[in-house]
């Protein structure tokens, strides 16, 4: 992963860190590699995702995924960092296999009956992943596809894999029916869990090079040196911050990729869940390019100067000619390729965007494909962990999310939670039609 920092530089944009702040901020990035290294050293909470390069075994994931390596289709069953890791890597790599990968990370009803409607369930493997082992949602969701299977006869205990914690009632469950399963490593949050058998086991069962994403990872690693000048992911996690110092509140991540948009949505778990704390923090905004320069742009370009935009430029993909056409104003792409159309339309939103002095940082690839998305993940990693650094927030926890979990537990009558009775209590003001 390469960063391209020109056009947030305080002479391009406002707001805009200056070379010499960036360079100030610089010693702050070498004090916090320091506490980095030291934490990954000690296998510290958190700091021990950025070992998972050495930690993560490839071949205890492919001996789990044995029994349905060559299934048809794959649900994973999971939320958060335990399903949008994994869906990040089948998504982008989705042109290199057979295998439907689903994800069910939601219990909208209709939308879960749909997904498992499509599916040839005796060619379908089951991926359950969840640190706890306690999540709603996931029990719920595994709950209903096992009745699916068993409902059409699909012995579901031969094509089920669990991914989860030391114990817990989907630890239970594999030792109860001697299911393949593995191990969410200690001392990993969620979000940072992609490149371990969270987010590989579905790489896995896709047929995806394990070896090439962990090999992408380690490179980024090896990168991590004591200056936003000498590493790529320090340099975007000391930027990203900076901007948001300066009134850049929100990261607008913009991959040109449809193969990337996965990716978006996995950036704003680990942005807002790390560094969302003590009323700090630069709010993820998911976005698509060429797509939203037809939606978001305006804004981005012409709103309130409270925007980083970050560009992902995939780099090498295939392409396809646009045919010639008799359309006059259309002439001048016939002798172009889509590839191209998208590579000057991300050029061109990206000059358009410094032409009016609005921040934007570019992370390149040099295609997408196992080592380049292992070195984007574990990148983006570091950067976050650099920004918590530097936000000096408490990374790796999520306190806030438990407030909601009670709520709900106590409306279903899962137990006395004094937050189901604040649900009762809303302040109502109804306009109706
Ligand atoms: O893996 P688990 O324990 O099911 O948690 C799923 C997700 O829920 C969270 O704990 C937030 O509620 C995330 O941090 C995590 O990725």
């Amino acid at each position: 992963m390469n960063v391209d920092i020109g056009n947030a530089l305080a002479s391009v944009a406002s707001p805009g860190a200056s070379r010499e702040s960036l360079e100030r901020l610089d010693e702050q990035v070498a004090d916090a590699h320091e506490r980095i290294v030291v934490g990954m050293e000690n296998s510290e909470h958190g700091y021990e995702a950025l070992n998972l390069p050495e930690r993560t075994d490839p071949d205890e994931i492919r001996a789990a995924v044995e029994p349905v390596v060559d299934a048809e289709a794959l649900i994973t069953v999971g939320i958060g960092g335990s399903a949008l890791g994994a869906a990040t890597i089948t998504d982008a790599l989705a042109d290199e296999s057979d295998t439907d990968a689903v994800y069910l990370d939601n219990v909208d009803p209709e939308w879960v009956s749909n997904h498992l409607e499509g599916l040839p369930l005796e060619e379908t493997a089951i991926n359950v992943v969840s640190r706890s082992g306690t999540t709603a949602e996931t029990l719920a969701n595994f709950l209903v596809v096992r009745d699916a299977f068993e409902a059409a006869g699909v012995d579901w205990t031969e094509r089920t894999i669990v991914t989860t914690g030391e114990s817990g009632p989907l630890r239970n469950l594999a030792d109860r029916h001697d299911l393949p399963s593995l191990k969410v490593p200690d001392g990993v949050p969620g979000r940072f869990s992609a490149l371990s058998a969270v987010g590989m086991v579905a790489a896995a069962v896709c047929g995806h090079d394990l070896e090439a994403l962990l090999e992408g990872a380690a490179a980024e690693r090896e990168s991590l040196t004591g200056s936003l000048f000498d590493c790529p992911a320090y340099a975007y996690g000391a930027t990203a911050y900076a901007l948001d110092q300066r009134g850049a509140a929100v990261n607008a991540m913009v991959p040109y990729a449809e193969s990337l948009e996965t990716f978006a949505e996995w950036f704003a778990q680990l942005w807002a869940e790390s560094l969302g704390k003590d009323d700090l923090g630069q709010t993820p905004a998911r976005a698509l390019g060429v797509t939203d320069q037809h939606s978001q742009l305006q804004l981005y370009r012409a709103g309130p100067r409270d925007k980083l935009v970050t560009f992902v430029s995939p780099g090498e993909t295939d392409d396809r000619s646009i045919p010639d056409t008799d359309v006059d104003e259309l002439a001048y792409l016939g002798d172009a390729t889509l590839g191209e159309l998208l590579e000057a339309e991300f050029e061109a939103t990206e000059a358009s965007l410094a032409a009016a002095g609005r921040p934007n940082v570019r992370l390149e690839l040099e295609t997408v494909d196992e080592y380049e998305l292992g070195g984007l993940l574990y990148g983006m990693e570091a950067a976050c962990v650099l920004a918590g650094e530097l936000y000096g927030v408490n990374t790796f926890e999520q306190p806030a999310v438990e407030w909601a979990k009670k709520a709900t537990r106590g409306l279903l009558g899962g137990g006395e939670f004094e937050e189901a009775d604040a649900v009762a209590e809303k302040t109502e003001l109804r306009i109706e039609r």
